[in-house]
C-alpha cells in the first residue's frame, strides 16, 4: 500500500495580520512550514509528499527544502484551499492508494497520529481527525439573534490530516469542481458524494495557527513536549 500526503501551504495568512504568509513565522526558532514538512517527509509510513505553495513563496520554499534535503514535490496553489488541494492531488503519482491532506498551518499533529490515521483509512476509506467541541454552539441568524442550539454531544471540531482512498478523493474533487461546490475541508466533498466519513479522535493540541494568540500557545505545546 502506498500513501501520499498533500500539504497545503498556499494561503496568505490574512487573519494573522502580517506582511507575508504566516507559515514563515518562527516556532521554536524555525518557520512553522519547516516543522510540518519535516514531520511528514521523514515519516516512515509516508511514501510521497506534495507541498502546495504560492508563487510568492516558491523560491524560498525551494531553498528550505534543499537545505533540509527533503524528498518533496512542490506544486502551485490556487485561489481557494480546495483549488490548492486539487492541484496537489494532480501532482501525486499514480502509485498512491491512499492520500492524507494536511494544513501546513497545523504543525502539532504527532507521528503516532499519522500512523494511526493511515491504518484507519485502510479500513474506512475516508477518515478525518476531530475533537469533541468543548463550548456550547449557537446557530445565529443574520439579524444577530440565536436561532438554535445544536446538541453538543453530536458536534466535533474538525482538523487535518484527513485521509482518503486516492480514487475517492480525486472523484470528489472532480465532481465538486464541475458542480461549482466549494467545501471548507475535503471531507465535505466526499460527504456530498454520499460516501461515509469516519471520525478519528485527534487532540486539542492539533491547532491550526491562524491568529497571533495561536503562536504563544504553539510555543507552549512545544515546550511541554520537550519536557515530556
Ligand atoms: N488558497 C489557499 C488557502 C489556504 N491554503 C492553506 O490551507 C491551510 C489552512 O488555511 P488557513 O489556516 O485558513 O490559512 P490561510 O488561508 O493562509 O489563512 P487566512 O484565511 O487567515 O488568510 C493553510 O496551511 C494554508 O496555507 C492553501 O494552500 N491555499
Ligand atoms: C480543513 C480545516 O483545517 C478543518 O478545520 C479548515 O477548515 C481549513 O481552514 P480554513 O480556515 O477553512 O481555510
Amino acid at each position: 500500500m502506498s500513501t501520499g500526503v498533500v500539504i497545503v501551504a498556499a494561503g496568505s495568512g490574512k487573519r494573522m495580520g502580517g506582511q507575508r504568509n504566516k507559515l514563515w513565522l518562527p516556532l521554536a526558532g524555525e518557520p512553522i512550514l519547516a516543522h510540518t514538512v519535516r514531520l511528514f517527509a521523514t515519516h516512515p509510513d509516508i511514501d510521497e509528499v506534495v507541498l502546495v505553495v504560492s508563487e510568492a513563496d516558491h523560491a524560498e520554499v525551494m531553498t528550505l527544502i534543499s537545505a533540509e534535503k527533503l524528498m518533496v514535490v512542490i506544486t502551485m496553489g490556487g485561489a481557494e484551499r480546495q483549488d490548492s488541494v486539487r492541484n496537489g492531488l494532480a501532482s501525486l503519482s499514480a502509485n498512491c492508494d491512499y492520500v492524507l491532506v494536511h494544513d501546513a498551518a497545523r504543525p502539532f499533529v504527532t507521528r503516532k497520529q499519522i500512523s494511526d490515521m493511515i491504518k484507519q483509512v485502510q479500513q474506512d476509506q475516508a477518515t478525518i481527525m476531530a475533537v469533541p467541541v468543548k463550548d456550547t454552539i449557537k446557530v445565529v441568524g443574520v439579524n444577530g439573534l440565536v436561532e438554535s442550539t445544536p446538541a453538543r454531544e453530536s458536534l466535533w471540531a474538525v482538523q487535518t490530516p484527513q485521509a482518503f482512498r486516492m480514487s475517492l478523493l480525486r472523484e470528489a474533487h472532480q465532481a465538486a469542481g464541475e458542480a461549482g461546490k466549494l467545501g471548507t475541508d475535503d471531507a465535505m466533498l466526499v460527504e456530498w458524494l454520499g460516501h461515509p466519513v469516519s471520525i478519528m479522535q485527534g487532540s486539542y493540541e492539533n491547532i491550526k495557527i491562524t491568529t497571533p494568540d495561536d503562536l504563544w500557545f504553539g510555543e507552549e505545546i512545544l515546550r511541554k513536549r520537550k519536557g515530556e
